[in-house]
């Protein structure tokens, strides 16, 4: 039976379009391979299937079990072929370092993605732009807000947000994992929008769907045109994938929009707070790539402002309730500080007094790192290195789990261990592990990500106890991290004491009051 499509119902045949066009592209390909492989040399390649590659032996879970797998098999680099695009997997410190770190001005790049940058982003998700001035543009910007020298602007928001994620630890326990996103996603609106959410509230839970869609499009083999860019030369009215590409833009730009709608009613109505959204719409810059662009700034704040910090902070929840050993550590670490008997919270002005929760927040991130085999970014111009010679095009990603949980990097790697950060690094969010990415596209939101992170697990510690449940073992390589709309992992919690409850209910009520 024939497909047919569109306005040329009745007239073309797709699947011979489809033959005609792999036919050409096999021909092509070949060519290329061949000349390649004279040129070029790269490291142990993968066997895969022709065209395709190794596109359909990528799992789409537990990805970072299968870059483990691969790397014990093939050693320090080795290469795939996701559809067209060559992807070399770096798989040791020493590698990423000397690559995507150091020569970072040629590996900044990202790969064409007709389906998920062009379509379904319009080419303004930053996340995937390649290395150009709109880049540059929009790096900057997040830069402004995002810097160091911002940290006394989101402190406030973590203060009354983590007394907030206190108070439904303590009175919905089941509904934990809800807490968590609540908690990240009103941070970044705090600052953003001026605004903060309830526990449950539907706009966290689409913001956080339009996230997990856009996540789950960048898999390799999610999408034909991704995998084999020249199926874009199509005519448009042929490319099949480009109504649901569309739909998911606009579901997107409707969910930013909705924010900026609200702020500037707000703004009529003269009861907007202070918030970076504000100062970003009058903003000249703002509007210099247009409205498209405009909502995808904000919208990239928010995506990954509320989807990351709530997933680290769970992984910390998985590593507590599986080994006491270190949780032992941080309650004393905390009760010399704080007291043993709930008499205060622990704040950020003690942060340098508890080093070793610091630690606990740089061992959360190396542990299970929530970019499983790296992010990758593209090589600009051709490359050699210890005998390898890469093209300008191939793709690099540090495969991020192999390298966490390698015993040549890390001693004891499966672990939840922080004593192997408590060095004169303990301080520097980023050293001793690549889960924020390396060289210049490294997650430019990592102060924040860091706070978010510290101050919950600092308070969540000091006032809860995390315990497995009978009969339903943790199993923390296999969890989905990105789920949202139920637990990750079964867990149980309780508050530590009589005294401790008694402290959130304090602290927690006055912060689910404060509305704004
Ligand atoms: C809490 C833990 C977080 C982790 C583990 C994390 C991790 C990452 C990773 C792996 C990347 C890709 C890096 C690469 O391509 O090399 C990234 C990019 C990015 N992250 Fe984060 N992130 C976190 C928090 C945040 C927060 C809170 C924000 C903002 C509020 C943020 C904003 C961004 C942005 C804007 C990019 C894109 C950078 C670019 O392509 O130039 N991140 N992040």
């Amino acid at each position: 039976m024939a497909f047919k499509i569109g306005p040329f119902e009745g007239s073309l045949n797709w699947p011979t379009i489809v033959t005609a066009f792999l036919t050409l592209l096999l021909i092509q390909k070949t060519t290329a391979n061949y000349l390649q492989s004279k040129k070029y040399k790269l490291p142990p390649r993968i066997p895969g299937l022709p065209i395709f590659g190794n596109t359909f032996q990528l799992p789409p879970m537990d990805q970072g079990l299968w870059g483990i797998e691969q790397a014990k098999k093939y050693g320090e680099m080795y290469t795939c072929k996701f559809g067209v695009n060559t992807w070399v997997f770096l798989n040791s410190s020493r590698v990423v370092n000397d690559l995507m770190e150091k020569r970072s001005a040629i590996y900044s790049s990202r790969q064409n993605m007709p389906m998920a940058s062009g379509i379904m982003s319009g080419g303004c998700r930053i996340l995937l732009m390649p290395y150009s001035d709109r880049w540059r543009a929009i790096r900057k910007v997040m830069h402004t807000i995002l810097n160091k020298q911002n940290t006394a602007t989101f402190a406030p928001f973590q203060d009354l947000e983590s007394k907030h994620l206190l108070y439904d630890y303590l009175h919905n326990p089941e509904q934990w994992y809800n807490a968590n996103q609540r908690f990240a996603n009103s941070v970044i609106m705090g600052v953003v929008f001026g605004k903060r959410f309830e526990l449950g509230h539907p706009h966290t839970r689409e913001l956080l769907e339009t996230s997990t869609e856009i996540l789950t499009a960048l898999q390799p083999g999610a999408s034909l045109v991704d995998a084999l860019p020249v199926f874009e030369k199509l005519p448009t009215c042929l490319q099949w994938w480009r109504p649901r590409g569309q739909r998911a833009q606009e579901r997107c730009k409707s969910v930013y929009k909705r924010e900026v709608a609200d702020l500037e009613a707000r703004v009529e109505a003269g009861t907007a707070r202070e918030c970076f959204a504000l100062q970003f719409m009058k903003s000249p810059d703002a509007h210099k790539f247009g409205e498209t662009q405009f909502l995808f700034a904000l919208g990239s704040l928010m995506e990954a402002g509320s989807d990351t910090s709530r997933m680290t902070i769970s992984q910390v929840i998985a590593a507590a309730a599986l080994d006491k050993r270190w949780v032992v550590t941080a309650r004393k670490a905390l009760d010399a500080v704080c007291g043993s008997n709930a008499e205060r919270l622990p704040d950020f002005a003690d942060r340098e007094n508890l080093p070793y929760l610091s630690a606990v927040t740089k061992e959360a991130f190396r542990w299970r790192p929530m970019a499983q085999i790296g992010f990758p970014t593209m090589l600009t111009q051709d490359d050699e290195y210890e005998g390898y010679k890469f093209p300008a095009g191939t793709i690099f990603t540090w495969n991020a789990t192999a390298i966490a949980l390698d015993e040549r990097e890390y001693e004891e790697p499966m672990r939840f261990w922080p004593e192997r950060f408590m060095n004169e690094d303990v301080g520097s969010v980023m050293k001793g592990h690549w889960s924020f990415g390396p060289g210049r596209r490294a997650c430019s939101g990592y102060h924040v990500g860091d706070s978010n992170v510290w101050i919950a697990i600092a308070r969540l510690l000091y006032c809860f106890d995390f315990e497995p449940i009978e009969g339903q073992p943790i199993d923390s390589l296999r969890v989905s991290w990105l789920e949202h709309r139920h637990a990750p992992f079964p867990v149980s919690i309780k508050v530590r004491s009589p005294q401790h409850a008694a402290l959130v209910e304090r602290e927690g009520e006055i912060a689910v009051n404060t509305k704004y």
